[in-house]
């Protein structure tokens, strides 16, 4: 696992796109694993950027889902659907016929889940998935005692997360839904590439119980620990509890440029 500690969000964005940029260059029709929350959309803003400057062609990229709530139309603004074409799609000029997610209405949301999984894998895998992380650990929406081996499936949201979430529903918890679809941590870890990014000193406790404790259900991100490609970019707020910071400053400033993150 390697730990970039930028300056700030705006520079984790930059590193990011850049490293996407240079997978979608290589590979033109890459499989992009992207998040919602608020974390990643320095990320989508410094791509949709080189797209517009022309420095990244983004004609046959491909963009999938991580996780979804049950029961909201696609329609709806705030299903993660809507909230993607929104944010990483249309400003990326991706079509949706290139968009792979789970459906999130389907009556039977197990079946859902394992076409899902299926079609990610008939899609060749993800190449780089983005992952934000919650105030308690989670990722997708795999919260605390997720199994390491998980697959896509439905889960039930911690009262945390709703409440996190809230702000997205006109700040009144009861409409958040109870239930989501998420890729399991054992899905996540399939794809080539996962890069993680936190912000802000909220995260603080989650990144240093990632990073520097053991890997355990309790905090799903620890998960990442396992990958042999996973990389953590963090701000200084969110690094300000590791104890290994200066160690992971040392290392990235003395890594060759060539080999990107
Ligand atoms: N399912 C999403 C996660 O994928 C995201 O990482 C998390 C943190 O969001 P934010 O980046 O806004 O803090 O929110 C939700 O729970």
């Amino acid at each position: 696992m390697e730990v970039v500690i930028v300056a700030d969000a705006r520079s984790g964005g930059e590193l990011i796109a850049e490293a996407m940029a240079q997978l979608l260059r290589r590979k033109p029709d890459a499989l992009l694993g992207v998040a919602t929350g608020s974390t990643p959309l320095p990320v989508y803003e410094a791509l949709a950027a080189r797209v517009r400057a022309g420095t990244v062609d983004t004609a046959r990229a491909r963009i999938a889902q991580l996780d979804e709530y049950v029961g909201l139309p696609a329609e709806h603004p705030e299903s993660y659907r809507s909230v993607l074409r929104r944010e990483v799609l249309e400003p990326l000029g991706v079509k949706m016929e290139a968009f792979l997610g789970p459906d999130g209405t389907a009556d039977d949301v197990q079946a859902a889940c394992e076409a899902y999984d299926r079609a990610l894998a008939a899609a060749g895998g993800v190449d780089l998935q983005l992952l934000g992380i919650g105030t308690d650990g989670h990722i997708g929406f795999n919260e605390p005692c997720s199994s390491l081996r998980s697959r896509t499936r439905i889960k039930t949201l911690t009262e945390q997360t709703r409440v996190d979430n809230a702000r997205f529903f006109d700040g009144d918890v009861e409409q958040v839904p109870h239930h989501v679809i998420t890729q399991g941590i054992g899905t996540i870890l399939e794809a080539r590439h996962v890069v993680l990014l936190a912000t802000g000193e909220g995260k603080a406790d989650a990144v240093a119980a990632s990073v520097e404790g053991p890997v355990a259900a309790v905090c799903p991100a620890s998960a990442l620990q396992l990958h042999p490609h996973a990389t953590v970019v963090v701000d200084e707020a969110a690094a300000s509890k590791l104890k290994l910071a200066e160690y992971f400053r040392h290392t990235y400033a003395h890594k060759p440029r060539w080999q990107g993150i």
